[in-house]
């Protein structure tokens, strides 16, 4: 049994407006995020068939979680999204009263660029030091070609960059606290940042000319799961009908231009 999920559409002073001309949308501002599946309170995706992620999950997993574990976003950029980093699990349940921390991953779409903070004591002292407008000095900037996998755990101080497109899949979260966003006015986190960032070594994270990457929260891959499982099926060619779709119990074929998730209840 195959579904379709009906995607959701996000502005982003960063977005990329090659998207509002595809998916033909008049939003005045450049779209920057794709909701491909959603069961988060901010917005709950439905299925072709109208019925809710959250519903179809709960016909699945009973009451086990108390919304689809994982969130499945496209995102595409024209500029630097924010240097910013997510909680984890405890910090989210302690602090924020929310289920799950926000562990995230990216499949370059295409060729870009990304940076993280590998010295996180030394980003303290810039902060402490006021020197935000310098805290490029501690970020590792990478290149990346197409096809390359970014594990980004909890912690991790990061930021996208700029022409980038990626299929991002994450913990069911929006917690983002935001520490510096390169001169724009929207509001920043540093407390918070700095309480939940953890040095993280680029050699870690990164995956490159590999079949996909395994996490605590799901698995995210260019192959198919050998048993049976829950599967989202991502295209990775974006036109006009791009979306989404969950796979029950159901053999199919691994396809080369397709990427799954699998492995997240
Ligand atoms: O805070 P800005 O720059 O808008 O970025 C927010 C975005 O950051 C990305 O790294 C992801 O975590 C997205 O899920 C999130 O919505």
């Amino acid at each position: 049994m195959q579904f379709k999920i009906i995607p959701h559409f996000r502005s982003m002073i960063w977005g990329n407006s090659d998207i509002n001309v595809i998916f033909e949308l008049e939003n005045e501002m450049p779209i920057g995020e794709i909701w491909l599946l959603s069961g988060h309170p901010l917005y709950e995706t439905k299925l072709e068939n109208g019925i809710s992620l959250n519903e179809f999950g709960r016909s699945i997993y009973d009451s086990k979680y108390e919304r689809f574990p994982i969130l499945i976003k496209l995102v595409s950029t024209k500029q630097w999204l924010s240097v910013q980093v997510h909680p984890d699990n405890d910090y989210a349940n302690s602090f924020e009263k929310e289920p799950w921390g926000k562990s995230e991953a990216w499949y370059f779409l295409t060729d870009g660029e990304f940076a993280i903070c590998e010295d996180v004591d030394k980003m303290k002292e810039y902060i402490n030091n006021g020197k935000m407008d310098k805290l490029n000095e501690v970020m590792t900037f990478v290149k990346v070609r197409k096809g390359t996998f970014v594990n980004i755990p909890a912690g991790t101080v990061h930021a996208l960059g700029p022409n980038s497109t990626v299929i991002e899949v994450q913990q069911s979260s929006d917690l983002t606290y935001r520490i510096y966003d390169w001169g724009r006015p929207r509001e920043t986190h540093i407390e918070k940042a700095i309480q939940v960032s953890k040095s993280i070594k680029i050699s870690d994270i990164l995956s490159e000319n590999t079949a996909g990457l395994q996490t605590p929260y799901f698995t995210f891959s260019t192959t198919l799961p050998e048993k049976d499982s829950l599967i989202v099926e991502i295209p990775t060619e974006i036109t006009k009908d791009f979306c989404a779709k969950i796979i029950l119990k159901e053999t199919v074929d691994n396809q080369s231009d397709k990427i799954y998730v699998y492995n997240f209840l």
